[in-house]
């Protein structure tokens, strides 16, 4: 059986928008490949007292349209390939939103479940101080990613700062508030899915109330989305994280389930509902599917069973190009991720242009902002796929990359 490798499914994404923009050759030789891989091996001392060298990455795919910017994921199945793809898409990713960012990400291989807060933490600092030869408030602006949070964002611009002898709140984005974080950060993921989502709905005539939801993934991007397609009038009727999938018809209530989590550590064992299998998630009747977990995980062994009319992708990578074809045949309409979960990127923009100027702004003035962004992004692309004809993904992609090789090709190879 063939390995799923995310890089590959980054890159035959990018070539089938580059055969529709038709791309030249020497284009895509830049614009296929990262512009940096920096891959780091670093002691971190554990609570035994004995040492691990640990293996993390920070890539940067391009920075023709401003400084490096993307989040940074714990995990033990963090691979080269898998950071190269995601620094990929984050570089797509904010083009699409029209933000002046390029695309990074990083990744340590750990299992940060297994680990202490002190463990968690040393790692923390020394992965920054050995990344610090590429990151900066300039150059490379990392945030919180799958197995992140604010707490750690804090850890590395802390770290960050002890190196520059100031503080530089503007190395990360997604801290916490007392430290020059932004309001709206920490739900801007499921925000924008929420918005984007909303625009889609009207687009097929779709009214969100009353609507079936199901989730799969309970962290920051599909609880926050949970909770809000809740309060929107949502039915969530099937959520799962990585121990297992959780199905009721009649609804489950969010809030409560978050709670169940956090006594218990997993949605899979709340009462109120009937046990099911992690895919399953994707296939349960619902109207909207909101993948919020990982890559690869709709692909043309299940594509034909999803029943969706709408899937929002919150993850990152969550739909293959195979599966991609297979739910534009059906007439199901996929919010590509690099739309549907740009939300988070664009309040880390906010954050990072509070925290230059040293001015804040409120949390009305966040969420006004971001739903101006989101339309203008969702309607753009949904306008490029009805020209085409082709799904959001396409048309996402060939505005993206229309706008980076634009830059690409103004600011000159260097001969
Ligand atoms: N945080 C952000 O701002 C943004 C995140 N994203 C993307 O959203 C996705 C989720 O990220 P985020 O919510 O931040 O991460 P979190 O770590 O907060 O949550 C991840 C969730 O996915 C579950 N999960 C992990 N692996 C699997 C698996 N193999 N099968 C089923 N469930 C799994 C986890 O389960 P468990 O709870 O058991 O650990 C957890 O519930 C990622 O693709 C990320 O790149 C995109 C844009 C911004
Ligand atoms: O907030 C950011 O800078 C990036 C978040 C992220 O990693 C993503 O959008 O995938």
């Amino acid at each position: 059986m063939q390995v799923f490798n995310p890089y590959d499914m980054a890159v035959q994404q990018f070539e089938l928008a580059a055969d529709k923009l038709e791309l030249s050759e020497d284009m895509r030789e830049i614009l296929r490949k990262p512009k940096r891989e920096l891959t780091v091996n670093f002691p971190v001392r554990f609570d035994s007292g004995r040492i691990k060298t640990m293996t993390g990455y920070r890539v940067q795919h391009n920075v023709n349209r401003g400084p490096a910017k993307g989040g940074i994921r714990y995990s033990p199945d963090v691979t080269l390939d898998e950071v190269k793809a995601l620094a990929m898409w984050m570089t797509w990713k904010c083009a699409v939103v029209g933000i002046p960012y390029g695309g990074a990400k990083g990744g340590v291989i750990c299992d940060p479940k297994d680990m202490t807060a002190s463990e968690l933490e040393r790692m923390t600092r020394r992965f920054t101080t050995e990344i610090s030869i590429v990151i900066g408030p300039h150059s490379d602006i990392p945030a919180p990613d799958v197995n992140t949070n604010s707490q750690v964002m804090a850890w590395m611009m802390d770290t960050y700062s002890m190196h520059a002898g100031f503080s530089v709140p503007a190395v990360v984005t997604g801290k916490p508030l007392s430290i020059g974080g932004s309001e709206g950060r920490n739900e801007a993921t499921a925000t924008g899915v929420l918005f984007t989502t909303r625009r889609a709905a009207q687009r097929i005539g779709m009214p969100l109330k009353g609507a079936r939801v199901s989730l799969q993934g309970f962290g920051n991007a599909g609880s926050g989305a949970a909770r809000l397609f809740h309060a929107e009038g949502c039915k969530i009727v099937a959520v799962s994280d990585s121990a297992g999938g959780l199905y009721n018809e009649s609804g489950l209530d969010p809030v409560a389930v978050q709670r169940h989590k956090l006594v218990h550590g997993t949605v899979a064992t709340y009462p109120q509902g009937q046990r099911v299998s992690i895919p399953d998630v994707l296939t349960v009747p619902c109207d909207i599917l909101i993948p919020a977990a990982t890559e690869g995980m709709i692909t043309q062994h299940n594509a034909e069973q999803v029943q969706a009319r709408i899937i929002a992708e919150a993850a990152n990578g969550p739909t293959t190009p195979e599966a991609d074809v297979i739910l534009f045949k059906k007439g199901s309409l996929v919010i590509p991720d690099i739309l549907a979960n740009a939300g988070g990127v664009t309040v880390s923009y906010f954050e990072w242009v509070q925290d230059l100027q040293s001015l804040f702004w409120d949390n009305t003035e966040i969420t006004s902002r971001l739903e101006v962004i989101m339309n203008k992004a969702f309607d753009a692309v949904a306008d490029q796929a009805d020209l085409y004809n082709c799904d959001m993904r396409l048309g996402a992609n060939m505005l993206a990359i229309s706008r980076v090789a634009e830059a690409t090709q103004i600011r000159g190879i260097y001969p």
